[in-house]
């Protein structure tokens, strides 16, 4: 729409000359102040009898180029500054940030009044003053960008290859910086236009006969009360241009950045989304603390639905630890994020199924109910603690937080927890650790202060989605060994993701084993590695090495994968 009303705005005042209007500089004091659809004026005409609708034509032909021209003026300066302040770091980056604050340090209409003043009124000093007054949003933005690219590998790659600076900052850094010069034209160029028709409107911008909105506006301005059209015209044709460009910059805005047009930046709601007529199997597992009935998650994309995960059932006894396992993307996650509503809404939506912890369904639970059950009844523990864990906040405040969502104690029994909390998941010297920040912890430390949140509230069933996917195997053996000891010390319930063999044949009792959204096979650990029936199985652990069985193992797999009808 942006883009349809702007073209047709610019194609009349590109046009101008070619349309039949009358002179818009052209006087007739017999003629003054006509209303709108007068004989001959068809918006009226103004206090010198000027034709409106020809000097709006003229006046927008006017203001629109000043402004556009502003605009590329102060994008170009700006992005230049941007880019060189931010490629080139140090000293130059702070001397000229320096200056770009001093003119972001003047409210910016008094800098551009005192441009205008210093070079004389006219419009070519108007776009001067306005392009200047908008360099620092262009330098601001561009550097900003400039300065994480500066140091990513492909920039770095092109250094070592021997590129030069110049180079590299036109043909590494720039398509880079591109969409964001793009969008913070498409953005500012609206406001732009504002500001030169504030310019004008002032005295210093047009000046008399020529037209342009702001002039009309300022003209018109005397006759208010007794011919308001004399300004609203031109009033309203800066709304359309400004209104214009701004939902065409953010168009721009959603089409040049990926993640906005997938919908990805959108607030997922606190739960994901149940389908109102969902097919709810009854509990078949009373006894079970966590039972998942016949569970159908997908994702709606483009307005399509399509699974990612159906008729998935699992149950879990209390204190029992079962293993999710199967290939990547053969929607492991989705399963174990449908259990507490935490996979996002949009694009996420549970088609179908019950999940009943302690015999209630989840999913029934009102918003306040469930989101108390997360943490305090059901607790997950994720792969990349660095990715949840708060960059910001030190260890000991984040688990302390953990157990402040679910009891009231007092700041220094918080504290005393949370060390408890990081002495039992094996991190030395907890008291001291507690005060570090995450970055200033190992992988295998992060995770264990995962696990310290997950405990910090003795949940029912602990969620371990891939835990130790990214630890080195002695780190992994640790970590697994702890929550072997945490489920046999505190009775939880461990629902174990993980796409390896060797660590389910070490903690798992039962295990479901899951290909492209379903459960193919499950049952007791020991049984189900003894005599596999599914192929994909049969699969999954001829791909578990066996340590001095080198030359054998190979030999098995690929029978294994011979015999089954695809690798
Ligand atoms: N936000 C999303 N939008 C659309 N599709 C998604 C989204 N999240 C997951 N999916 C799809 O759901 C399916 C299952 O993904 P899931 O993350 O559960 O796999 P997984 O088995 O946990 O894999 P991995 O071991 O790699 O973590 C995949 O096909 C994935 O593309």
């Amino acid at each position: 729409m942006g883009l349809v009303l702007l073209s047709l705005l610019v194609l009349v005042a590109l046009l101008a000359p070619l349309l039949p209007l009358p002179d818009p500089d052209a006087t007739a004091p017999a003629e003054r102040l006509q209303p709108v659809l007068s004989q001959g004026h068809l918006l009226g005409t103004d206090q010198l009898g000027r034709d409106i609708l020809s000097r709006l034509t003229w006046g927008s032909r006017v203001s629109m180029a000043v402004g556009f021209a502003a605009t590329l003026v102060a994008a170009a300066i700006g992005s230049t500054i941007g880019l060189v302040s931010g490629y080139a770091g140090g000293r130059t980056d702070n001397l000229m940030m320096r200056g770009v604050d001093m003119l972001m340090a003047f409210p910016y209409i008094l800098l551009a009044l005192a441009i205008v003043a210093a070079l004389g009124p006219g419009l070519m000093n108007a776009l001067y003053a306005i392009a200047i007054v908008n360099i620092p949003f262009f330098a601001r933005n561009v550097r900003g960008v400039t300065l994480g690219l500066s140091h990513a590998e492909f920039v770095d790659a092109a250094r070592l290859s021997g590129k030069g600076h110049l180079s590299i900052i036109t043909t590494e850094v720039l398509p880079n910086v591109l969409p964001v010069i793009v969008i913070t034209m498409s953005t500012t160029a609206g406001w732009m236009i504002l500001e030169t028709a504030g310019l004008s409107f002032l005295g210093l911008g047009a000046q008399p006969p020529q037209a342009d909105l702001g002039s009309m506006l300022g003209e018109g301005r005397a006759q208010l009360f007794t011919a308001p059209q004399v300004s609203i015209v031109p009033g309203v044709m800066i709304f359309l241009i400004v209104i214009s460009l701004n939902v065409l910059g953010d168009g721009i805005r959603d089409v040049l950045d990926p993640r906005l047009r997938s919908g990805a930046l959108l607030r997922p709601g606190p739960r994901t989304e149940v389908h109102s007529d969902r097919a709810q199997p009854a509990n078949g597992f009373p006894s079970a603390v966590l039972n998942v009935e016949g569970l159908e998650t997908g994702f709606v994309r483009n307005g399509h639905y399509s699974s990612a995960v159906k008729a998935v059932s699992l149950h879990l006894h209390p204190g029992e630890c079962l293993g999710l396992i199967g290939e990547s993307g053969s929607g492991k996650s989705v399963t174990a994020l449908s259990i507490m509503g935490l996979v996002n809404s949009p694009p996420g939506v549970i088609r179908n199924g019950g999940i009943y912890l302690h015999g209630d369904d989840v999913h029934s639970m009102p918003d306040t109910r469930l989101i108390s059950c997360r943490g305090s009844r059901v607790a997950y523990i994720f792969q990349d603690p660095l990715t949840t864990l708060h960059p910001m906040h030190t260890i000991g405040r984040q688990v302390e937080e953990a157990i402040s969502a679910h009891q009231r104690l007092d700041r220094r029994a918080l504290q005393e927890r949370s060390v408890a909390l990081l002495e039992r998941v094996g991190i030395r010297d907890a008291r001291e650790r507690a005060k570090h920040y995450p970055h200033q912890l190992s992988g295998g430390q992060r995770q264990r202060v995962g696990i310290a949140m997950a405990l910090a509230n003795d949940p029912d069933v602990i969620v371990a989605d891939e835990p130790t996917t990214a630890l080195d195997v002695t780190v992994q053996a640790q970590i697994l060994g702890l929550l072997k000891e945490l489920r046999r010390e505190r009775g939880m319930a461990l629902l174990f993701i993980t796409h390896d063999f060797g660590v389910v044949a070490e903690i798992c009792d039962r295990v479901a084993v899951m290909k492209d959204g379903v459960v193919v096979e499950t049952g007791p650990t020991q049984e189900l590695l003894a005599d596999p029936q599914h192929d994909y199985t049969k699969r999954l652990i001829a791909c578990v090495p066996e340590i001095g069985r080198g030359s054998d193992f190979l030999a098995r797999v690929r029978s294994v994968f011979d015999a089954g009808n695809k690798p």
